[in-house]
């Protein structure tokens, strides 16, 4: 087949490492009748692995010639591809219990974190090549200085591991910065959530756009009584737990500040 030129635009780095692909699909591990989805296909480093491991798999890409190659490759009773943006996709529409995997285009991984938080109670686990970076955001904890909106917000959803990291060397073209593979599980419907996502996710982005600000200030008008939240009131944004922010978000709804 013609040689594909990586496109920019589509956050194209091609694996070609054998023993991290290896990796990636031992850290998955899929059974026969799992529902995998691979989000970037790509070439197919991970999807023909997966594709021998599994009855059938559903792969998302976007680069239309990507897609028609994959389309030629795999037969379309064990492959199914879907052309399409997978930050519009609707997960629900594969069903329940979805293994969710990719070497994801580091443009757009934050926002398609966040589009796969809608959809957390169809999944059950996601593994997922990242920026090193990013991953070190994710599972960040309070006080330390990758602890972020990212964290908060994803760390209330999934218990989350980073598993290894990866050098630059093990792509096509290589990226500029270290990458890293991490698994996220969904948290039993039991954990306690905010009553308001929408509340909480306000709260979460408010607190943490003047980070470094004690928090009376940042959300001062909003008169929070921080003695009866158990808060310190000289706190700052990245001192408080998921839980101290979601004490928060009820809070704010009880009072009928936020709905
Ligand atoms: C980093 S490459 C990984 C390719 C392949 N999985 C590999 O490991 O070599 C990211 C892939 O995601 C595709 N992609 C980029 N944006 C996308 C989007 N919004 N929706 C679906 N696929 C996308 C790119 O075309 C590319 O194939």
């Amino acid at each position: 087949m013609a040689v594909h030129q990586a496109r920019k635009r589509f956050g194209q780095n091609f694996l070609t490492d054998e023993s991290v692909i290896e990796s990636i699909v031992r850290a998955v591990s899929p059974e026969r009748d799992d529902t995998v989805i691979e989000i970037g296909p790509g070439l197919s480093a991970l999807t023909g692995p997966l594709h021998d491991r599994v009855a059938h798999l559903d792969v998302i890409e976007i680069d239309r010639d990507l897609a028609a190659r994959l389309r030629k490759r795999f037969a379309p009773e064990r492959l199914t591809v879907h052309e399409a943006d997978a930050l519009k996709v609707d997960f629900a529409a594969f069903g329940k219990d979805l293994r969710v995997v990719g070497n994801l285009p580091y443009n757009i991984s934050s926002p398609l974190l966040f589009h796969l938080v809608a959809f957390a109670d169809h999944v059950r686990d996601q593994h997922f090549m990242l920026q090193k970076e990013v991953i070190a955001r994710m599972v960040a904890r309070p006080g330390d200085g990758d602890y972020g909106r990212l964290s908060v917000m994803l760390q209330v959803r999934y218990a989350m591991q980073h598993l290894f990291d990866v050098p630059p060397e093990a792509f096509d073209p290589p990226p500029k910065v270290t990458s890293a593979v991490v698994r996220m599980v969904p948290l039993p419907a039991t954990r306690a959530q905010a009553k308001s996502e929408r509340a909480f996710s306000q709260v979460v982005a408010r607190a943490f756009s003047q980070r470094r600000k004690m928090l009376r200030r940042v959300l001062a008008d909003w008169q929070i009584d921080w003695a009866q939240l158990d808060i310190k009131e000289t706190a700052r944004a990245e001192e408080l737990s998921v839980t101290d922010y979601i004490r928060l978000a009820d809070y704010l709804v009880e009072q009928g500040v936020l709905a």
